[in-house]
């Protein structure tokens, strides 16, 4: 079975943020993951980390406002200063938690622009992006996310994400390949496992059931025979990575609502 990390955003949410920690420990999980740390102190984020002897093995960098619908800066025109500042907080926490990976979320295509325009910008941010991550010996990830989730996000499909990575050229930066994203895209997932996993260009993995982004045994994919591939392509190719359990449990935010759909963990 590949190694499973806790998206601490998206289970155990019944409890306070802080308290996720010790409730993924006590499921088993030795990883987490989430999309944003900056509401905490890096300190106390550590200690949850250390008390629980869990690894942090991805969070995002600042999104711009969220609040208002910015869904990452990447791809911004204008706010290349903002994307930088962004990334050099997000590596000030990956310092301290010890993280050897962020995400850089690529944002919404502007209104009237296009995804080949702004091709360049985000090419040269990105750039910019690897070099301050290399400096801090961190690697930086891009994610294909789905327009039905993020509708106007600026970058959907793993083909484009590994063209991306190949014009930007820089070793640490790689795909965060999220297998509910790329399903509800694309499909023919198993495929572009094998096709992607053994460039070396796959970062981490994320899973969710598709379509409604609860359990992973719950929906049209079959995650048993996925793992299987995971597996069977990374001892070929020496993939060492981490599989992010970015999904919403079926039964919400009630107490044990995460741990009791962990069942297609422990088969
Ligand atoms: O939505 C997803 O999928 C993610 O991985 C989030 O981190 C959005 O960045
Ligand atoms: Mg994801």
């Amino acid at each position: 079975m590949p190694r499973f990390a806790a998206n601490l955003s998206m289970l155990y949410t019944e409890l306070p943020f802080l308290d996720r920690f010790a409730a993924a420990a006590a499921d088993g999980f030795e990883a987490v993951e989430y999309l944003f740390p900056y509401e905490h102190a890096p300190a106390d984020l550590a200690a949850r980390l250390r008390d629980h002897g869990l690894e942090q093995v991805l969070f995002n960098t600042p999104p711009g406002d969220w609040a208002a619908g910015e869904r990452g800066l990447a791809c911004l025109p204008g706010r290349e200063t903002d994307f930088r500042d962004a990334v050099a907080k997000a590596l000030d926490y990956a310092q301290a938690l010890d993280c050897p990976r962020i995400h850089l979320m690529a944002g919404l295509v502007p209104e009237g622009r296009t995804r080949d325009e702004l091709r360049p910008l985000y090419i040269d941010n990105l750039r910019r992006a690897a070099e301050m991550a290399a400096q801090a010996g961190r690697e930086v990830l891009i994610e294909p996310i789905n327009t039905r989730d993020i509708p106007g996000f600026f970058l959907n499909r793993q083909d484009e994400a590994h063209a991306i990575v190949q014009a930007v050229g820089a070793p640490n930066l790689k795909v965060q390949m999220d297998l509910y994203h790329c399903q509800i895209v694309e499909g023919d997932v198993a495929t572009k496992i094998r096709q992607y996993l053994t460039t070396g260009r796959v970062g981490h993995f994320q899973i969710a059931g598709v379509p409604g982004r609860h359990e992973p045994d719950v929906g049209e994919l079959h995650y048993p025979y996925l793992f299987d591939v995971i597996d069977e392509v990374a001892a070929q190719c020496g993939w060492q990575g981490w599989v992010g359990c970015e999904y919403r449990p079926a039964r919400g935010a009630v107490p044990g609502g995460t741990s009791d759909g962990l069942g297609w963990m422990r088969r």
